[in-house]
């Protein structure tokens, strides 16, 4: 079964707190929120490109990169799940 953007949030909570060797999320996180940003800038735009002309397969594929990079952000924030869902 596929992964869900709540399964995929406690993955990464589970990981900035046990810091498994070879994880590009503890990269990531280490790298800290300015270089988080850039790849957030990074696939929004990819995922732009890819809806525009890439098909919806492509677009999908960013999208999911995209909520990735969003969630190691919310990581290095301390930001939860719940604390965006208030907004929505
Ligand atoms: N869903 C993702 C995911 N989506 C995107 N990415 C990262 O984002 C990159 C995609 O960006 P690009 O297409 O720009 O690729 P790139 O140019 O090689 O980017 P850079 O890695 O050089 O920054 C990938 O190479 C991954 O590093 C992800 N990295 C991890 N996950 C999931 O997160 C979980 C934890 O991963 P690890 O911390 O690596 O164990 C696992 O379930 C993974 O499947």
């Amino acid at each position: 079964m596929s992964k869900s953007f709540e399964d995929l949030y406690a993955q990464l909570i589970e990981i900035a707190a046990t810091r498994p060797e070879g994880s590009g999320t503890v990269e990531r996180l280490d790298a800290g929120v300015h270089a988080i940003g850039k790849k957030i800038v990074e696939e929004a735009a990819e995922v732009w490109m890819a809806s525009e002309y890439e098909g919806k397969e492509a677009a999908a594929e960013e999208m999911s990169q995209l909520f990735y990079h969003v969630q190691t952000m919310m990581v290095a924030l301390g930001i939860t799940l719940d604390d965006v869902y208030s907004y929505l």
